[in-house]
């Protein structure tokens, strides 16, 4: 599903382990902030840091929890802390697994070369997004990048690009995929769970480059 003309590509920026980078990606302009509830990722936080974290979120800007492989329990509890929160499952969560809790969804999609994405999305017709990364070893976060051209034009979810983004690569994705939105971690990092504010606000910047340049071709 391709987003309405002219409408911005929204912004997620994920792995926000600190006040500061909170404040400053809303600063910068994101609208949607992701915490990491898997406790294997150097930027996981816990339930409760990620209510803490989400308190400062001013209105009309999303906290996402994401979640690989959790238990109903683990689910629960960050939807306790942040009961606002939109889900992300960026693991081997089956359509009944995400749909079982009765909540707004990101699914993650690793896209590795031959994956059927109409498929996939055929198999999660309820996921409120399809948050397409690139497929790696760990699940996520791994700052790599996929080929943008196996996403076909006619996927019937919103997508959110996302997988080895960065200030210099985003307007050429946005402009080559026409996302709903873009996803990014590392290409926004000094180091992981840590983010540079200047990198932000080039990212945020560089995809309403690509927002004007779409705009100006309409006219
Ligand atoms: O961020 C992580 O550490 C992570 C670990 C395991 C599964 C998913 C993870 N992140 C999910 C995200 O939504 C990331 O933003 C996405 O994978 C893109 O990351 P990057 O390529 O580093 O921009």
């Amino acid at each position: 599903m391709r987003p309405i003309p002219g409408s911005p590509t929204r912004i997620k920026i994920c792995g926000l382990t600190r006040e500061v980078d909170v404040d400053a990606a809303v600063a910068a302009g994101a609208d949607a902030l992701g915490f990491v509830l898997y406790p294997r990722s150097a930027r996981a936080v816990t339930a409760e840091r990620a209510g803490e974290l989400a308190r400062r979120l001013p209105p009309f800007v999303t906290p996402v929890l994401l979640f690989v492989n959790a238990t109903d329990e683990e689910v629960a509890r960050g939807l306790a802390a942040v009961p606002q929160a939109l889900l992300q499952f960026h693991g081997d969560e089956t359509p009944g697994d995400c749909d079982r809790v009765g909540r707004p969804y990101l699914r993650a999609a690793r896209m590795a070369p031959g994956f059927d994405l109409l498929n996939f999305a055929s198999l999660y017709p309820r996921a409120s997004g399809l948050l397409l990364d690139a497929h790696v070893d760990g699940y996520g976060g791994s700052g790599k990048a996929f080929d943008w051209s196996l996403i076909p034009a006619n996927v019937p979810s919103p997508v959110v690009l996302s997988g080895g983004l960065n200030p210099a690569n985003v307007i050429d994705g946005v402009m080559h995929v026409r996302p709903w939105a873009v996803d990014v971690s590392t290409g926004v990092e000094e180091a992981k769970g840590i983010k540079d504010a200047g990198l932000m606000r080039r990212f945020c910047e560089a995809v309403r480059e690509a927002d004007a340049r779409i705009a100006d071709a309409l006219t």
